[in-house]
Protein backbone atom coordinates (compact mmCIF):
# COMPACT_ATOMS: atom_id res chain seq x y z
CA UNK A 1 0.00 0.00 0.00
CA UNK A 2 1.00 3.10 -0.50
CA UNK A 3 1.76 5.43 2.80
CA UNK A 4 -0.91 8.25 2.89
CA UNK A 5 2.47 9.80 5.22
CA UNK A 6 5.15 9.30 2.84
CA UNK A 7 2.81 12.14 0.22
CA UNK A 8 1.99 13.86 2.79
CA UNK A 9 5.41 14.40 4.02
CA UNK A 10 6.40 15.32 0.79
CA UNK A 11 3.62 18.04 0.60
CA UNK A 12 3.92 18.97 3.83
CA UNK A 13 7.64 19.62 3.93
CA UNK A 14 7.29 22.47 1.90
CA UNK A 15 3.89 24.12 2.78
CA UNK A 16 2.56 23.36 6.06
CA UNK A 17 -3.96 -12.64 4.12
CA UNK A 18 -5.73 -21.53 3.71
CA UNK A 19 -4.70 -20.90 6.80
CA UNK A 20 -2.38 -22.66 7.59
CA UNK A 21 -3.19 -23.28 11.10
CA UNK A 22 -0.36 -24.68 12.92
CA UNK A 23 2.51 -24.83 10.63
CA UNK A 24 5.05 -23.97 13.30
CA UNK A 25 6.66 -20.94 13.49
CA UNK A 26 6.09 -18.44 10.61
CA UNK A 27 9.39 -17.06 9.36
CA UNK A 28 8.36 -13.52 8.86
CA UNK A 29 11.28 -11.40 8.98
CA UNK A 30 10.37 -8.96 12.16
CA UNK A 31 13.43 -7.27 12.38
CA UNK A 32 13.91 -6.32 16.39
CA UNK A 33 14.01 -2.61 15.80
CA UNK A 34 11.77 0.05 14.34
CA UNK A 35 12.58 2.96 12.02
CA UNK A 36 13.02 5.60 14.04
CA UNK A 37 12.03 4.09 17.38
CA UNK A 38 15.90 3.37 18.22
CA UNK A 39 13.85 0.31 20.08
CA UNK A 40 13.27 1.96 23.36
CA UNK A 41 11.83 -0.89 25.24
CA UNK A 42 9.10 -1.12 27.64
CA UNK A 43 8.99 -2.43 30.41
CA UNK A 44 6.71 -5.60 30.98
CA UNK A 45 3.45 -3.71 32.96
CA UNK A 46 2.96 -5.68 36.35
CA UNK A 47 -0.69 -5.06 36.19
CA UNK A 48 -3.34 -5.23 32.82
CA UNK A 49 -6.62 -4.65 31.21
CA UNK A 50 -8.80 -5.62 28.52
CA UNK A 51 -9.84 -8.29 26.08
CA UNK A 52 -9.05 -8.62 22.44
CA UNK A 53 -10.10 -11.18 19.49
CA UNK A 54 -9.41 -13.81 17.19
CA UNK A 55 -10.10 -15.08 13.23
CA UNK A 56 -8.10 -17.21 10.29
CA UNK A 57 -9.10 -16.79 6.81
CA UNK A 58 -9.09 -14.80 3.18
CA UNK A 59 -12.36 -13.43 4.27
CA UNK A 60 -11.87 -9.93 2.75
CA UNK A 61 -13.20 -8.50 -0.11
CA UNK A 62 -10.35 -6.37 -0.35
CA UNK A 63 -7.37 -8.99 0.13
CA UNK A 64 -4.39 -9.21 -1.93
CA UNK A 65 -5.18 -9.26 -5.33
CA UNK A 66 -2.74 -11.76 -6.18
CA UNK A 67 -3.09 -15.77 -6.70
CA UNK A 68 -1.45 -18.38 -7.96
CA UNK A 69 -2.74 -18.29 -11.96
CA UNK A 70 -4.18 -15.96 -14.22
CA UNK A 71 -7.18 -14.82 -15.91
CA UNK A 72 -9.35 -12.45 -17.28
CA UNK A 73 -12.74 -11.19 -15.80
CA UNK A 74 -15.81 -11.08 -17.02
CA UNK A 75 -17.73 -7.63 -15.93
CA UNK A 76 -20.06 -7.50 -13.32
CA UNK A 77 -23.04 -5.78 -14.83
CA UNK A 78 -25.52 -5.03 -12.32
CA UNK A 79 -26.09 -4.98 -8.68
CA UNK A 80 -29.48 -6.48 -8.97
CA UNK A 81 -30.15 -8.85 -5.99
CA UNK A 82 -30.55 -12.20 -5.86
CA UNK A 83 -34.51 -13.08 -5.38
CA UNK A 84 -35.04 -13.94 -1.76
CA UNK A 85 -34.89 -17.26 -0.90
CA UNK A 86 -36.77 -19.13 1.84
CA UNK A 87 -35.53 -18.65 4.94
CA UNK A 88 -36.68 -19.24 8.46
CA UNK A 89 -35.82 -17.88 12.39
CA UNK A 90 -34.44 -20.52 14.77
CA UNK A 91 -34.93 -19.89 18.58
CA UNK A 92 -30.90 -21.17 18.98
CA UNK A 93 -29.73 -18.15 17.17
CA UNK A 94 -30.66 -15.78 19.81
CA UNK A 95 -27.46 -16.22 21.49
CA UNK A 96 -26.14 -13.20 19.11
CA UNK A 97 -26.13 -9.88 20.05
CA UNK A 98 -27.79 -7.51 16.67
CA UNK A 99 -29.26 -4.66 15.83
CA UNK A 100 -32.66 -4.26 15.75
CA UNK A 101 -33.05 -4.22 12.29
CA UNK A 102 -30.33 -7.11 11.59
CA UNK A 103 -32.25 -10.85 11.94
CA UNK A 104 -30.37 -14.18 11.71
CA UNK A 105 -32.44 -16.49 9.60
CA UNK A 106 -31.22 -19.89 8.22
CA UNK A 107 -31.85 -21.18 4.96
CA UNK A 108 -31.89 -24.81 3.03
CA UNK A 109 -28.48 -23.77 0.72
CA UNK A 110 -26.47 -21.67 2.94
CA UNK A 111 -27.33 -22.08 6.32
CA UNK A 112 -27.86 -19.30 8.52
CA UNK A 113 -27.19 -15.45 7.27
CA UNK A 114 -27.91 -11.99 8.24
CA UNK A 115 -30.93 -10.46 6.75
CA UNK A 116 -32.09 -6.26 6.98
CA UNK A 117 -36.21 -5.81 8.31
CA UNK A 118 -35.19 -2.22 6.76
CA UNK A 119 -34.26 -0.14 3.97
CA UNK A 120 -30.44 0.40 4.03
CA UNK A 121 -28.15 3.14 2.13
CA UNK A 122 -24.93 2.86 1.08
CA UNK A 123 -22.44 3.56 3.02
CA UNK A 124 -24.19 2.43 6.24
CA UNK A 125 -22.02 1.03 8.96
CA UNK A 126 -24.21 -1.98 9.36
CA UNK A 127 -22.59 -4.22 12.25
CA UNK A 128 -19.78 -2.50 14.25
CA UNK A 129 -18.22 -5.20 16.55
CA UNK A 130 -14.73 -5.65 18.16
CA UNK A 131 -13.18 -9.14 16.84
CA UNK A 132 -13.00 -11.88 19.86
CA UNK A 133 -9.28 -12.47 18.68
CA UNK A 134 -7.15 -10.63 16.48
CA UNK A 135 -3.36 -11.22 16.30
CA UNK A 136 -0.73 -9.55 13.31
CA UNK A 137 0.88 -11.52 10.88
CA UNK A 138 4.55 -12.51 12.13
CA UNK A 139 5.92 -10.16 9.26
CA UNK A 140 4.11 -7.41 10.87
CA UNK A 141 4.97 -7.48 14.79
CA UNK A 142 7.37 -5.04 14.55
CA UNK A 143 5.80 -2.40 12.74
CA UNK A 144 2.80 -2.18 13.88
CA UNK A 145 1.30 -2.41 17.25
CA UNK A 146 -0.30 -5.26 18.72
CA UNK A 147 -2.81 -2.91 20.76
CA UNK A 148 -4.40 -1.09 18.19
CA UNK A 149 -3.07 -2.56 15.29
CA UNK A 150 -2.25 0.69 13.60
CA UNK A 151 1.59 1.81 12.65
CA UNK A 152 3.01 4.79 14.39
CA UNK A 153 2.56 6.78 11.25
CA UNK A 154 -1.38 5.50 11.30
CA UNK A 155 -1.81 6.68 15.10
CA UNK A 156 -0.05 9.90 14.86
CA UNK A 157 -2.67 10.09 11.97
CA UNK A 158 -5.40 9.16 13.88
CA UNK A 159 -4.25 11.06 17.35
CA UNK A 160 -3.27 14.30 15.65
CA UNK A 161 0.31 14.24 17.90
CA UNK A 162 3.69 14.09 16.19
CA UNK A 163 4.71 10.42 15.18
CA UNK A 164 5.88 8.27 17.89
CA UNK A 165 8.41 5.25 17.82
CA UNK A 166 7.04 2.33 18.34
CA UNK A 167 8.23 -0.23 21.35
CA UNK A 168 9.20 -3.73 22.06
CA UNK A 169 7.84 -5.65 24.80
CA UNK A 170 11.09 -6.05 26.88
CA UNK A 171 9.92 -9.69 28.11
CA UNK A 172 9.21 -11.65 24.98
CA UNK A 173 10.87 -9.36 22.14
CA UNK A 174 8.23 -10.23 20.01
CA UNK A 175 5.41 -8.07 20.45
CA UNK A 176 5.33 -4.22 19.88
CA UNK A 177 3.46 -1.16 20.95
CA UNK A 178 3.09 2.18 20.37
CA UNK A 179 2.48 3.60 23.67
CA UNK A 180 2.02 2.41 27.20
CA UNK A 181 -1.74 2.53 26.85
CA UNK A 182 -2.05 0.11 24.23
CA UNK A 183 0.24 -2.29 25.85
CA UNK A 184 -1.80 -1.32 29.09
CA UNK A 185 -4.90 -2.84 27.26
CA UNK A 186 -3.63 -5.66 25.98
CA UNK A 187 -1.40 -7.38 29.04
CA UNK A 188 -4.66 -9.36 29.80
CA UNK A 189 -4.08 -11.19 26.84
CA UNK A 190 -0.44 -11.09 25.76
CA UNK A 191 0.62 -12.41 29.43
CA UNK A 192 0.45 -15.70 28.63
CA UNK A 193 1.20 -15.52 25.28
CA UNK A 194 4.65 -13.92 26.48
CA UNK A 195 5.96 -16.59 28.60
CA UNK A 196 5.22 -19.01 26.09
CA UNK A 197 7.20 -16.31 23.73
CA UNK A 198 10.09 -16.42 26.05
CA UNK A 199 10.17 -20.07 26.33
CA UNK A 200 10.39 -20.75 22.61
CA UNK A 201 12.75 -17.62 22.32
CA UNK A 202 15.15 -19.54 24.76
CA UNK A 203 14.40 -22.93 23.38
CA UNK A 204 15.57 -22.03 19.75
CA UNK A 205 17.84 -19.98 20.80
CA UNK A 206 19.85 -22.57 22.09
CA UNK A 207 19.88 -24.73 19.18
CA UNK A 208 20.35 -22.11 16.97
CA UNK A 209 23.12 -19.66 18.09
CA UNK A 210 26.65 -19.10 17.17
CA UNK A 211 29.93 -19.44 19.62
CA UNK A 212 29.30 -15.42 19.84
CA UNK A 213 25.68 -17.03 21.59
CA UNK A 214 24.15 -14.56 19.18
CA UNK A 215 21.28 -15.81 16.97
CA UNK A 216 22.06 -16.65 13.27
CA UNK A 217 21.40 -13.84 10.34
CA UNK A 218 18.26 -15.23 9.23
CA UNK A 219 17.08 -16.80 12.47
CA UNK A 220 15.97 -14.40 14.86
CA UNK A 221 11.97 -15.15 14.91
CA UNK A 222 11.81 -18.07 13.72
CA UNK A 223 10.49 -19.14 17.27
CA UNK A 224 7.62 -16.98 16.88
CA UNK A 225 4.63 -18.81 16.23
CA UNK A 226 2.10 -18.69 13.29
CA UNK A 227 -0.50 -16.20 13.51
CA UNK A 228 -2.97 -18.89 13.58
CA UNK A 229 -1.32 -20.76 16.72
CA UNK A 230 -1.34 -16.91 18.65
CA UNK A 231 -4.64 -16.51 17.77
CA UNK A 232 -5.78 -19.73 19.25
CA UNK A 233 -3.62 -19.56 22.06
CA UNK A 234 -5.26 -15.73 22.75
CA UNK A 235 -8.76 -17.42 22.32
CA UNK A 236 -8.10 -20.55 24.51
CA UNK A 237 -6.26 -18.67 27.27
CA UNK A 238 -8.92 -16.15 27.13
CA UNK A 239 -11.60 -19.20 27.87
CA UNK A 240 -9.37 -21.00 30.50
CA UNK A 241 -8.83 -17.24 32.29
CA UNK A 242 -12.93 -17.17 32.52
CA UNK A 243 -13.34 -20.32 33.46
CA UNK A 244 -11.28 -20.55 36.12
CA UNK A 245 -13.02 -16.74 37.76
CA UNK A 246 -16.78 -18.43 37.38
CA UNK A 247 -16.29 -22.38 37.18
CA UNK A 248 -17.90 -22.24 33.57
CA UNK A 249 -17.57 -21.22 29.99
CA UNK A 250 -17.80 -17.47 29.16
CA UNK A 251 -21.63 -16.79 27.42
CA UNK A 252 -18.95 -16.03 24.32
CA UNK A 253 -17.96 -19.33 24.07
CA UNK A 254 -21.28 -20.38 22.81
CA UNK A 255 -21.11 -18.48 19.50
CA UNK A 256 -17.51 -19.99 19.18
CA UNK A 257 -18.81 -23.62 19.42
CA UNK A 258 -22.10 -22.45 17.38
CA UNK A 259 -19.95 -21.76 14.40
CA UNK A 260 -20.12 -23.94 10.80
CA UNK A 261 -17.16 -26.15 11.16
CA UNK A 262 -17.82 -29.09 8.04
CA UNK A 263 -15.62 -30.92 10.56
CA UNK A 264 -17.87 -33.91 9.55
CA UNK A 265 -16.72 -33.53 5.69
CA UNK A 266 -13.14 -32.95 5.97
CA UNK A 267 -11.27 -34.75 3.87
CA UNK A 268 -8.58 -38.02 6.05
CA UNK A 269 -5.87 -35.41 4.70
CA UNK A 270 -7.22 -32.39 6.30
CA UNK A 271 -8.22 -34.46 9.69
CA UNK A 272 -4.63 -35.97 9.53
CA UNK A 273 -2.91 -31.99 9.11
CA UNK A 274 -5.30 -30.62 11.84
CA UNK A 275 -4.15 -33.42 14.41
CA UNK A 276 -0.66 -32.05 13.68
CA UNK A 277 -1.81 -28.82 14.51
CA UNK A 278 -3.02 -29.85 17.54
CA UNK A 279 -0.12 -31.30 18.96
CA UNK A 280 1.78 -27.82 17.61
CA UNK A 281 -1.01 -26.16 19.80
CA UNK A 282 -0.88 -28.21 22.91
CA UNK A 283 2.99 -27.68 22.84
CA UNK A 284 2.32 -24.20 22.45
CA UNK A 285 -0.13 -23.84 25.58
CA UNK A 286 2.01 -25.45 27.66
CA UNK A 287 4.92 -22.89 27.27
CA UNK A 288 2.87 -20.34 28.90
CA UNK A 289 2.99 -21.97 31.94
CA UNK A 290 6.84 -23.59 32.00
CA UNK A 291 10.00 -22.18 33.28
CA UNK A 292 12.40 -20.13 30.90
CA UNK A 293 14.76 -22.99 29.57
CA UNK A 294 11.74 -25.80 30.30
CA UNK A 295 10.79 -28.18 27.18
CA UNK A 296 7.27 -28.45 28.47
CA UNK A 297 5.00 -31.64 27.12
CA UNK A 298 2.15 -30.93 25.68
CA UNK A 299 -0.97 -29.17 27.46
CA UNK A 300 -3.37 -31.30 28.58
CA UNK A 301 -6.35 -29.64 27.35
CA UNK A 302 -8.70 -30.91 29.82
CA UNK A 303 -7.30 -28.24 31.62
CA UNK A 304 -8.88 -25.79 29.11
CA UNK A 305 -12.17 -27.04 28.91
CA UNK A 306 -11.90 -30.00 25.85
CA UNK A 307 -12.53 -32.99 26.70
CA UNK A 308 -12.49 -34.32 23.72
CA UNK A 309 -9.66 -34.14 20.93
CA UNK A 310 -12.82 -34.01 18.54
CA UNK A 311 -14.03 -30.84 20.17
CA UNK A 312 -10.43 -29.14 19.29
CA UNK A 313 -10.87 -30.69 15.47
CA UNK A 314 -14.47 -28.79 15.39
CA UNK A 315 -12.57 -25.46 16.70
CA UNK A 316 -9.53 -25.38 14.21
CA UNK A 317 -12.11 -26.27 11.75
CA UNK A 318 -14.49 -23.76 12.11
CA UNK A 319 -11.90 -21.16 12.76
CA UNK A 320 -10.64 -22.14 9.19
CA UNK A 321 -14.20 -20.92 7.78
CA UNK A 322 -15.34 -18.04 10.21
CA UNK A 323 -12.51 -16.06 10.56
CA UNK A 324 -10.93 -12.86 8.44
CA UNK A 325 -8.12 -11.16 7.10
CA UNK A 326 -7.39 -8.42 9.33
CA UNK A 327 -6.39 -5.40 7.29
CA UNK A 328 -5.20 -1.59 7.96
CA UNK A 329 -7.27 1.15 7.94
CA UNK A 330 -5.50 1.03 3.70
CA UNK A 331 -6.82 -2.22 3.35
CA UNK A 332 -3.35 -3.97 3.36
CA UNK A 333 -3.48 -7.52 5.09
CA UNK A 334 -1.70 -7.32 8.61
CA UNK A 335 -3.50 -10.27 10.20
CA UNK A 336 -6.21 -12.13 11.90
CA UNK A 337 -9.50 -11.71 13.38
CA UNK A 338 -12.22 -13.64 14.00
CA UNK A 339 -15.78 -12.88 15.07
CA UNK A 340 -18.23 -14.84 15.23
CA UNK A 341 -21.50 -12.65 14.74
CA UNK A 342 -19.57 -11.17 11.66
CA UNK A 343 -18.39 -14.32 10.40
CA UNK A 344 -22.40 -15.16 10.10
CA UNK A 345 -22.74 -13.38 6.69
CA UNK A 346 -23.07 -15.51 4.08
CA UNK A 347 -21.16 -14.72 0.50
CA UNK A 348 -21.49 -13.95 -2.39
CA UNK A 349 -19.13 -12.46 -5.40
CA UNK A 350 -21.34 -9.35 -5.73
CA UNK A 351 -21.42 -8.38 -1.77
CA UNK A 352 -23.42 -5.69 -0.87
CA UNK A 353 -21.27 -5.44 2.01
CA UNK A 354 -17.88 -5.20 2.99
CA UNK A 355 -15.84 -6.21 6.69
CA UNK A 356 -13.47 -3.36 6.84
CA UNK A 357 -10.84 -2.12 10.00
CA UNK A 358 -11.63 1.71 9.36
CA UNK A 359 -9.81 2.90 12.51
CA UNK A 360 -7.59 0.28 13.65
CA UNK A 361 -8.18 -0.30 17.64
CA UNK A 362 -9.53 -3.20 16.79
CA UNK A 363 -12.88 -1.69 15.63
CA UNK A 364 -14.23 -4.34 12.70
CA UNK A 365 -17.17 -3.02 10.88
CA UNK A 366 -19.65 -3.98 8.04
CA UNK A 367 -20.39 -1.91 5.54
CA UNK A 368 -23.08 -1.71 3.46
CA UNK A 369 -21.79 -1.19 -0.39
CA UNK A 370 -25.27 -0.85 -2.07
CA UNK A 371 -28.85 0.27 -0.91
CA UNK A 372 -30.68 -2.98 0.44
CA UNK A 373 -34.03 -3.75 0.61
CA UNK A 374 -36.13 -4.77 3.82
CA UNK A 375 -36.21 -8.90 3.45
CA UNK A 376 -32.62 -8.96 1.44
CA UNK A 377 -29.89 -10.93 2.77
CA UNK A 378 -26.75 -9.06 3.50
CA UNK A 379 -23.35 -10.53 1.90
CA UNK A 380 -19.79 -10.08 1.94
CA UNK A 381 -16.99 -11.68 -0.46
CA UNK A 382 -14.54 -13.77 1.39
CA UNK A 383 -12.43 -14.04 -1.36
CA UNK A 384 -11.28 -10.91 -3.96
CA UNK A 385 -13.78 -9.90 -6.13
CA UNK A 386 -11.54 -8.83 -8.82
CA UNK A 387 -10.38 -12.23 -9.34
CA UNK A 388 -11.18 -14.84 -12.05
CA UNK A 389 -14.23 -16.70 -11.87
CA UNK A 390 -12.58 -20.26 -11.93
CA UNK A 391 -10.16 -19.33 -8.96
CA UNK A 392 -13.04 -17.61 -6.61
CA UNK A 393 -14.95 -20.58 -7.10
CA UNK A 394 -12.41 -23.10 -6.64
CA UNK A 395 -11.35 -21.15 -3.77
CA UNK A 396 -14.81 -21.16 -2.01
CA UNK A 397 -15.18 -24.90 -2.73
CA UNK A 398 -11.68 -25.47 -1.14
CA UNK A 399 -12.12 -23.82 1.82
CA UNK A 400 -15.55 -23.28 2.49
CA UNK A 401 -17.39 -26.17 1.04
CA UNK A 402 -19.63 -24.97 -0.99
CA UNK A 403 -20.12 -23.83 -4.93
CA UNK A 404 -21.13 -20.44 -5.34
CA UNK A 405 -24.08 -19.26 -7.29
CA UNK A 406 -24.13 -15.85 -7.03
CA UNK A 407 -25.10 -13.92 -10.20
CA UNK A 408 -21.42 -13.38 -10.96
CA UNK A 409 -20.62 -17.19 -11.12
CA UNK A 410 -23.72 -17.18 -13.01
CA UNK A 411 -22.57 -15.21 -16.27
CA UNK A 412 -19.97 -17.10 -16.83
CA UNK A 413 -16.26 -16.90 -17.12
CA UNK A 414 -13.51 -15.52 -19.87
CA UNK A 415 -10.46 -17.36 -20.76
CA UNK A 416 -7.21 -17.27 -18.72
CA UNK A 417 -4.53 -15.04 -20.45
CA UNK A 418 -1.50 -17.39 -21.05
CA UNK A 419 2.26 -16.44 -21.65
CA UNK A 420 5.56 -15.75 -20.36
CA UNK A 421 4.56 -12.17 -19.36
CA UNK A 422 1.69 -13.23 -17.16
CA UNK A 423 3.65 -15.93 -15.62
CA UNK A 424 6.41 -13.40 -14.96
CA UNK A 425 3.69 -10.98 -13.75
CA UNK A 426 1.95 -13.49 -11.08
CA UNK A 427 5.62 -14.62 -10.23
CA UNK A 428 6.68 -10.09 -9.41
CA UNK A 429 2.90 -10.46 -7.46
CA UNK A 430 3.62 -13.93 -6.02
CA UNK A 431 6.49 -12.35 -4.40
CA UNK A 432 4.71 -9.11 -3.28
CA UNK A 433 2.73 -11.26 -1.51
CA UNK A 434 5.36 -12.91 0.59
CA UNK A 435 7.03 -9.78 1.13
CA UNK A 436 10.40 -10.56 -0.90
CA UNK A 437 9.71 -8.31 -3.64
CA UNK A 438 12.35 -5.54 -2.93
CA UNK A 439 10.72 -2.16 -4.43
CA UNK A 440 14.35 -0.48 -4.10
CA UNK A 441 15.46 -2.78 -7.02
CA UNK A 442 15.72 -1.20 -10.38
CA UNK A 443 15.86 -4.58 -12.04
CA UNK A 444 11.62 -4.74 -10.25
CA UNK A 445 11.03 -1.95 -11.80
CA UNK A 446 12.12 -2.52 -15.16
CA UNK A 447 10.49 -6.01 -15.02
CA UNK A 448 7.26 -4.39 -14.00
CA UNK A 449 6.86 -1.99 -16.79
CA UNK A 450 8.39 -4.58 -19.32
CA UNK A 451 5.91 -6.94 -18.65
CA UNK A 452 2.74 -3.98 -17.83
CA UNK A 453 3.39 -2.69 -21.60
CA UNK A 454 2.95 -5.84 -23.58
CA UNK A 455 -0.17 -6.99 -21.53
CA UNK A 456 -1.99 -3.76 -21.44
CA UNK A 457 -1.99 -3.83 -25.72
CA UNK A 458 -3.76 -7.45 -25.39
CA UNK A 459 -5.84 -7.50 -21.85
CA UNK A 460 -8.19 -5.18 -19.90
CA UNK A 461 -7.29 -3.15 -17.76
CA UNK A 462 -9.58 -5.11 -15.11
CA UNK A 463 -7.72 -8.55 -16.11
CA UNK A 464 -5.74 -10.92 -13.59
CA UNK A 465 -3.32 -10.33 -13.96
CA UNK A 466 -3.18 -6.65 -15.20
CA UNK A 467 -4.87 -4.61 -12.53
CA UNK A 468 -2.57 -5.95 -9.90
CA UNK A 469 0.48 -5.07 -11.43
CA UNK A 470 -0.79 -1.72 -12.12
CA UNK A 471 -1.14 -1.12 -8.72
CA UNK A 472 1.78 -2.68 -7.67
CA UNK A 473 3.88 -0.39 -10.34
CA UNK A 474 2.29 2.60 -8.70
CA UNK A 475 3.40 1.31 -5.12
CA UNK A 476 6.98 0.44 -6.22
CA UNK A 477 7.09 3.81 -8.16
CA UNK A 478 6.24 5.43 -4.81
CA UNK A 479 7.80 7.90 -3.48
CA UNK A 480 8.74 8.80 -7.14
CA UNK A 481 12.33 9.91 -7.62
CA UNK A 482 12.10 11.38 -10.94
CA UNK A 483 9.13 13.49 -12.93
CA UNK A 484 9.00 10.34 -15.30
CA UNK A 485 8.72 7.78 -12.54
CA UNK A 486 6.10 10.29 -10.66
CA UNK A 487 4.18 10.28 -14.37
CA UNK A 488 4.51 6.40 -14.53
CA UNK A 489 3.07 6.12 -10.88
CA UNK A 490 0.18 8.40 -11.81
CA UNK A 491 -1.03 7.07 -15.21
CA UNK A 492 -0.71 3.44 -13.62
CA UNK A 493 -3.39 4.66 -10.89
CA UNK A 494 -5.68 6.17 -13.85
CA UNK A 495 -5.41 2.80 -15.48
CA UNK A 496 -5.99 0.76 -12.54
CA UNK A 497 -9.02 2.77 -11.21
CA UNK A 498 -10.48 2.04 -14.66
CA UNK A 499 -10.09 -1.57 -14.53
CA UNK A 500 -11.48 -1.85 -10.64
CA UNK A 501 -14.66 -0.27 -11.93
CA UNK A 502 -15.41 -2.75 -13.78
CA UNK A 503 -14.71 -5.71 -11.43
CA UNK A 504 -15.73 -3.91 -7.77
CA UNK A 505 -18.77 -3.07 -7.09
CA UNK A 506 -19.78 0.93 -6.75
CA UNK A 507 -19.35 1.16 -3.48
CA UNK A 508 -16.19 -0.80 -2.68
CA UNK A 509 -13.82 0.66 -0.70
CA UNK A 510 -10.63 -0.55 -2.88
CA UNK A 511 -12.62 2.15 -5.63
CA UNK A 512 -11.83 4.49 -2.69
CA UNK A 513 -8.62 3.40 -2.11
CA UNK A 514 -7.45 3.69 -5.72
CA UNK A 515 -8.38 7.15 -5.95
CA UNK A 516 -6.75 8.18 -3.04
CA UNK A 517 -3.41 6.88 -4.05
CA UNK A 518 -3.51 8.79 -7.35
CA UNK A 519 -5.29 11.54 -5.75
CA UNK A 520 -2.15 11.41 -3.50
CA UNK A 521 0.16 11.27 -5.98
CA UNK A 522 -0.93 14.58 -8.04
CA UNK A 523 -1.18 16.25 -4.79
CA UNK A 524 2.46 15.29 -3.94
CA UNK A 525 5.06 18.29 -4.53
CA UNK A 526 7.88 17.86 -7.17
CA UNK A 527 11.49 18.69 -6.37
CA UNK A 528 12.62 21.75 -8.07
CA UNK A 529 14.97 19.29 -10.12
CA UNK A 530 12.14 18.04 -11.75
CA UNK A 531 11.79 21.03 -13.86
CA UNK A 532 7.98 21.33 -12.83
CA UNK A 533 7.91 24.73 -10.78
CA UNK A 534 6.18 27.22 -12.64
CA UNK A 535 2.66 28.08 -11.39
CA UNK A 536 0.69 26.96 -14.62
CA UNK A 537 2.15 23.42 -14.02
CA UNK A 538 1.57 22.64 -10.54
CA UNK A 539 -2.25 24.23 -11.18
CA UNK A 540 -2.45 21.86 -13.78
CA UNK A 541 -1.64 19.12 -11.42
CA UNK A 542 -3.57 20.16 -8.04
CA UNK A 543 -6.43 20.70 -10.09
CA UNK A 544 -6.77 17.17 -10.97
CA UNK A 545 -5.89 16.36 -7.74
CA UNK A 546 -8.17 18.19 -5.93
CA UNK A 547 -11.10 16.43 -8.51
CA UNK A 548 -9.59 12.89 -7.39
CA UNK A 549 -9.64 13.50 -3.81
CA UNK A 550 -12.52 14.87 -3.29
CA UNK A 551 -14.32 11.69 -5.30
CA UNK A 552 -11.98 9.40 -3.01
CA UNK A 553 -13.92 11.39 -0.09
CA UNK A 554 -16.93 10.24 -1.35
CA UNK A 555 -15.53 6.45 -2.38
CA UNK A 556 -14.37 6.24 0.80
CA UNK A 557 -17.28 7.13 2.60
CA UNK A 558 -19.12 4.70 1.24
CA UNK A 559 -16.80 1.90 1.34
CA UNK A 560 -15.78 2.25 5.29
CA UNK A 561 -18.48 3.66 6.57
CA UNK A 562 -18.96 7.35 7.89
CA UNK A 563 -16.22 9.67 7.68
CA UNK A 564 -14.40 7.21 5.05
CA UNK A 565 -12.13 5.56 8.35
CA UNK A 566 -8.42 7.26 8.85
CA UNK A 567 -8.25 7.41 4.75
CA UNK A 568 -11.01 9.03 4.69
CA UNK A 569 -9.79 11.70 7.60
CA UNK A 570 -5.90 12.13 5.63
CA UNK A 571 -7.93 12.18 2.04
CA UNK A 572 -10.08 14.92 3.70
CA UNK A 573 -6.66 16.84 5.17
CA UNK A 574 -5.06 16.83 1.85
CA UNK A 575 -7.44 17.78 -0.49
CA UNK A 576 -8.43 20.71 1.58
CA UNK A 577 -4.50 21.78 1.74
CA UNK A 578 -4.35 21.32 -2.09
CA UNK A 579 -7.56 23.59 -2.37
CA UNK A 580 -5.86 26.25 -0.34
CA UNK A 581 -2.52 25.96 -2.46
CA UNK A 582 -4.78 26.15 -5.76
CA UNK A 583 -6.29 29.42 -4.46
CA UNK A 584 -3.39 31.38 -3.51
CA UNK A 585 -1.92 30.24 -6.95
CA UNK A 586 -4.60 31.48 -8.78
CA UNK A 587 -4.59 34.61 -7.17
CA UNK A 588 -1.04 35.09 -7.84
CA UNK A 589 -1.51 34.90 -11.46
C1 LIG B 1 -18.53 -17.82 7.59
S1 LIG B 1 -19.74 -19.06 7.49
C2 LIG B 1 -21.22 -18.14 7.20
C3 LIG B 1 -22.30 -18.48 8.18
C4 LIG B 1 -22.83 -19.86 8.03
N1 LIG B 1 -23.83 -19.91 6.98
C5 LIG B 1 -23.40 -20.39 9.32
O1 LIG B 1 -24.47 -20.96 9.31
O2 LIG B 1 -22.72 -20.26 10.34
C6 LIG B 1 -19.30 -19.75 5.95
C7 LIG B 1 -20.09 -20.94 5.56
O3 LIG B 1 -21.42 -20.58 5.22
C8 LIG B 1 -21.86 -21.27 4.05
N2 LIG B 1 -22.03 -20.30 2.97
C9 LIG B 1 -21.67 -19.00 2.97
N3 LIG B 1 -22.04 -18.39 1.84
C10 LIG B 1 -22.63 -19.32 1.08
C11 LIG B 1 -23.20 -19.30 -0.23
N4 LIG B 1 -23.21 -18.20 -0.97
N5 LIG B 1 -23.73 -20.46 -0.69
C12 LIG B 1 -23.71 -21.59 0.05
N6 LIG B 1 -23.18 -21.67 1.29
C13 LIG B 1 -22.63 -20.55 1.80
C14 LIG B 1 -20.76 -22.25 3.70
O4 LIG B 1 -21.04 -23.46 4.33
C15 LIG B 1 -19.53 -21.61 4.32
O5 LIG B 1 -18.53 -22.53 4.64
Amino acid sequence: MISFSDLKAAREARHHRPITVLDGAETGHASSSTAGSGDPSIAEPSSCACTRAFNLVSNAAFASTSTSASASISTPSSTTPAPPKPTSIDPRDTIYTLPPFLQVRRSEGSGRGIYTTKRIKAGSVLLLSTPRVAVLSTSQLSSTCSGCFLTPQESALKSGQPVQGIKRCQACRATYYCSIACQRNDWKEHKPECQAHKVLRGAWEARHSGENGKLHVGEEKKWVMSEAVRGLGRLIWARKREREVSGKDPDWWAEIEAMESHVETLPVAEVMRFGREIQILRQYLSCADAASGDRPDPADMVDYGFTSSGQLLNLISALTINSFTLSSPSLSPIGLAMSPITALFNHSCRPNAVVVFPNGGGEMNVVAISDIEPGQEILTSYIDVSLPREFRRKELKDRYGFECDCPLCKTGGSELPVGPDVDEGMELLRKEEEGTLDHTDLDTRRRLSSIIIPLTRRLSNSSHPVLALLRLQALVLTPPTSFRSHTLAITSLAQAYSGAQMVYPPGHPTLGMILAEWGKLLAMESPPEWGETNKVEMMRRLEPAVLVLRRAGMMLEMGFGAGGGLVGKEVEGLRRGCEGELQLLRMAQ
